[in-house]
């Protein structure tokens, strides 16, 4: 009998244009109210998908269901060349290892400093890493993410709310994963800090070669970063194109949502952002 690849194995030989994620058929239901219905996706690799939908369309449940969190109750998901839900703990744990997550609230643990905070993934998957190794591996994801070194000692409560997304970016990269997940990341912060936190995504994106998907309400986000775009309605996705092809979509939601005032603000503020580069 063929043995079954290794999650490495499996990774390594799917071809360079095998998507990342790819969602088949997924279905949720919670009691009578269904969420999903069979949902399709694919994510490329290296591509930063913004995804978007009205509230309660079943964005955050559907990354939720791609990282592992919850079992679809019908379809399949695939994670880079994996189950995130198979029975195989291998499987599992490879989904966890190359996959960072910022959750909407951040989700930081708010007794542990932010250096802590970064630690938790060390830690649980790498064990033997000596304390001062992973304390330098804290410090370099910290600085990454944007903040000054002294915010490594800091606790949550002590930062502000922009600095707090990026401590908790810093933990979602603290694996140095292929893919990154972001839940809303620029909600809650003002203009400005929305406006850099986008900028970090793009810069770490290019440099770090990640593939990210993206929940967002925000349509500066949409137009400043996104390569595609996918729209969940009617619980499946309607659409998974570039933002120009978006909002040319003959659908009620899609056209009120990219054609309204502030989808013709953002539009246009990314025109003129395009045109002075
Ligand atoms: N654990 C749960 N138990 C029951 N219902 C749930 C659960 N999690 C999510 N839901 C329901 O599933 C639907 C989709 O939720 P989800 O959080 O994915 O929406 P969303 O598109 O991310 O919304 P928003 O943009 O408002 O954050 C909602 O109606 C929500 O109430």
């Amino acid at each position: 009998m063929d043995r079954k690849p290794s999650p490495a194995e499996a990774c390594e030989a799917a071809p360079d244009d095998a998507p990342v994620i790819r969602v088949r058929g997924l279905r949720t239901q919670f009691g009578s109210q269904v969420v999903h219905d069979g949902l399709d996706l694919d994510v490329r690799r290296g591509e930063i998908l913004g995804v978007v939908g009205g509230s309660g369309s079943g964005k955050s449940v559907l990354m939720r269901s791609i990282i592992g969190l919850r079992r679809p109750d019908a379809g399949t998901i695939e994670v880079l060349g994996v189950d995130p839900h198979s029975d195989d703990a291998d499987d599992q744990l490879h989904v966890e290892r190359n996959t960072g997550v910022l959750f909407q609230d951040g989700a930081l643990f708010s007794s542990l400093s932010v250096g802590e905070n970064v630690q938790v993934p060390l830690k649980e998957h790498y064990a033997e890493l000596p304390p001062s190794l992973r304390y330098e591996l804290a410090l370099l994801k910290v600085k990454l993410s944007g903040l000054p070194a002294d915010a490594i000692d800091k606790l949550p409560s002590q930062l502000s709310g922009g600095m707090r997304k990026r401590a908790g970016l810093a933990r979602a990269l603290a694996m140095d994963p292929p893919l990154l997940f972001l839940d809303e990341p620029t909600a809650g912060l003002d203009p400005i800090g929305a406006a850099a936190f986008d900028d970090l995504t793009r810069t770490l994106q290019q440099a770090l070669g990640l593939t990210v998907f993206l929940i967002t309400h925000d349509l500066d986000t949409l137009y400043a970063i996104c390569d595609r775009v996918a729209v969940l309605a009617e619980r499946k996705v309607i659409a998974v194109a570039p933002i120009a092809e978006i909002e040319r979509l003959d659908h009620p939601w899609v056209q009120d949502y990219f054609n309204g005032p502030r989808g013709r603000a953002a539009r246009e503020a990314a025109e003129r952002s395009s045109g002075d580069s």
